[in-house]
């Protein structure tokens, strides 16, 4: 679906996560954008706690080496098939962005505000290269808390990953997962119970 120029609450109202991403991915102008956007992300205390690790070509195999690392350390007993799977997923589309907030702890901001700076960070992402007429997928899993993975990414073991952005070519469409209705999560506050 090519979006652009749409207005920002039909972009909101309409964004989804892509099923399916293929070639190409968005060319060095858009993923200009889509990163600027990244760093007008809401941030307590302007810590900028937010990484961007950019991942594409041929270095894609190397993370998928990575993921599959890290399952054979958690499950040793692992399939060669559930390795290779994992190793795959680093090829389900041409550019991974991870996200991750560089934690500082003896910040006076709580760490638990500087992960969430760095996820708000991370779905200005989806919208831009949504915005853009691309696709993404947000994926985490237990690759994603997992510190040999952060070290090889050139984190800390206290950094925080939010996310393994993977952008590229929507080729499907919205999944038919029904959305749901904002009604079931609103309720007016009736006041703080009396004693
Ligand atoms: C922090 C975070 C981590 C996620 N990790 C995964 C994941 O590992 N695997 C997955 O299938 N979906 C994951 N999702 C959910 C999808 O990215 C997506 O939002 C969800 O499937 C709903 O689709 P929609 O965005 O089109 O509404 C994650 C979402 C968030 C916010």
């Amino acid at each position: 679906m090519k979006v652009i120029g749409m207005h920002a609450s039909d972009l909101l109202l309409n964004r989804y996560s892509a099923m399916k991403l293929s070639d190409p991915a968005p060319a060095a102008e858009a993923l200009e954008r889509i990163l600027s956007s990244a760093v007008r992300a809401p941030d307590h205390g302007r810590l900028r706690p937010w990484r961007f690790i950019l991942i594409d070509g041929d270095r894609r195999l190397q993370f998928g080496d990575l993921l599959a690392d890290s399952l054979r350390r958690r499950r040793p007993d692992a399939p060669e098939d559930a390795l290779n799977r994992e190793r795959g997923k680093a090829l389900r589309a041409p550019l991974i962005i991870v996200v991750a907030a560089a934690c500082n702890p003896t910040a006076k901001i709580p760490v638990i505000e500087q992960i969430l700076a760095a996820g708000a960070a991370a779905q200005n992402i989806m919208l831009a290269v949504f915005a853009e007429g691309f696709g993404a997928m947000w994926k985490t899993g237990d690759a994603a808390y997992d510190d040999d993975v952060k070290t090889a990414l050139g984190l800390a073991a206290g950094d925080a990953i939010v996310g393994f952005l993977y952008v590229g070519t929507d080729s499907t469409g919205p999944s038919p997962v029904p959305q749901p209705s904002w009604r079931d999560f609103v309720r007016p506050w009736g006041g703080a119970p009396s004693a």
